[in-house]
């Protein structure tokens, strides 16, 4: 398999100057449509200008966080319509930044889950574990309780999966330090392995992409790997330059070179 997304998690980053700016950088750069598919999460505020700058491109776009219910006196918070009402296709869900700073559940991730797919969003689903955990030999253990809350929201009568799971173990997340290709390969292969319990055909088309510290040029040997579909990247999506050649790095390997 070859990486089919690049996507770019802008975090709370971001006035309306740079998103024009960072938008249009990367609807300049020449990439071919939809190999990858590039996708950019925005910090809420800047969806608007990001949807007028990227409406008739290839480019997608998803808001980086949303509240379960539909609508309501709900202060502060974003339901899965008001994404789609801002031309959304995709929505991060359950961020390690989430679950750790705002101690966003698994019980909550599904109900998030829950109200994307009925809103017509994709759940981009973030998993991952912590240094602590992975030194205690906890990492196959924390993804299959992560993933036991997620992976039985797939919808077992499609032929192609209805959401996307993202690997961020949270040592990799802005420290410079990304997983080794070899790490993040054979967390995928495990990863594809516990969605294999629920329907073989839809694990294999699962896309799996990895986040930690993916830059230009790391990119390319991650996505060598069989099973590393595409990047969710963090700081580097917010350099117009880093960004374009991770894309380019996914292009690459899409053609095999
Ligand atoms: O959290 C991330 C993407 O969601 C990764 O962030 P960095 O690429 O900055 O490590």
């Amino acid at each position: 398999m070859r990486p089919t997304m690049v996507a770019g998690n802008w975090k709370m980053n971001g006035l309306s100057g740079d998103a024009v700016h960072l938008t249009q950088a990367i609807l300049h750069a020449g990439l071919e449509p939809m190999r990858p598919e590039v996708v950019i999460f925005p910090p809420f505020t800047l969806l608007h200008a990001v949807s007028q700058e990227a409406k008739s491109s290839a480019l997608r776009w998803g808001g980086q966080n949303l509240f379960w219910e539909a609508s309501g006196a709900y202060t502060g918070e974003i339901s899965g319509a008001m994404l789609r009402d801002m031309g959304c296709r995709y929505v991060l869900i359950g961020h390690s930044e989430r679950r750790q700073i705002f101690a966003e559940s698994d019980a909550q991730i599904v109900q998030k889950i829950k109200a994307a797919l009925l809103s017509g969003l994709i759940p981009v689903v973030c998993v991952g574990e912590t240094e602590a955990e992975r030194a205690q030999g906890l990492t196959d253990a924390v993804l299959r309780r992560q993933l036991e809350a997620v992976l039985p929201l797939l919808n077992l009568e499609a032929s192609q999966p209805n959401l996307i799971i993202a690997y961020e173990p949270v040592w990799a997340i802005g420290t410079g330090l990304s997983a080794s290709p070899e790490q993040a390969q054979a967390v995928h292969v495990f990863i594809r392995e516990l969605a294999a319990a629920y329907s073989a055909q839809l694990a294999r088309r699962l896309l799996l992409l990895y986040g930690g510290s993916v830059k230009g040029n790391n990119a390319a040997a991650l996505f060598d790997q069989a099973d590393i579909d595409g990047a969710l990247v963090g700081g580097a999506s917010l350099q117009a330059g880093e960004f374009i050649q991770i894309c380019r790095a996914a292009e690459s390997a899409g053609r095999g070179g």
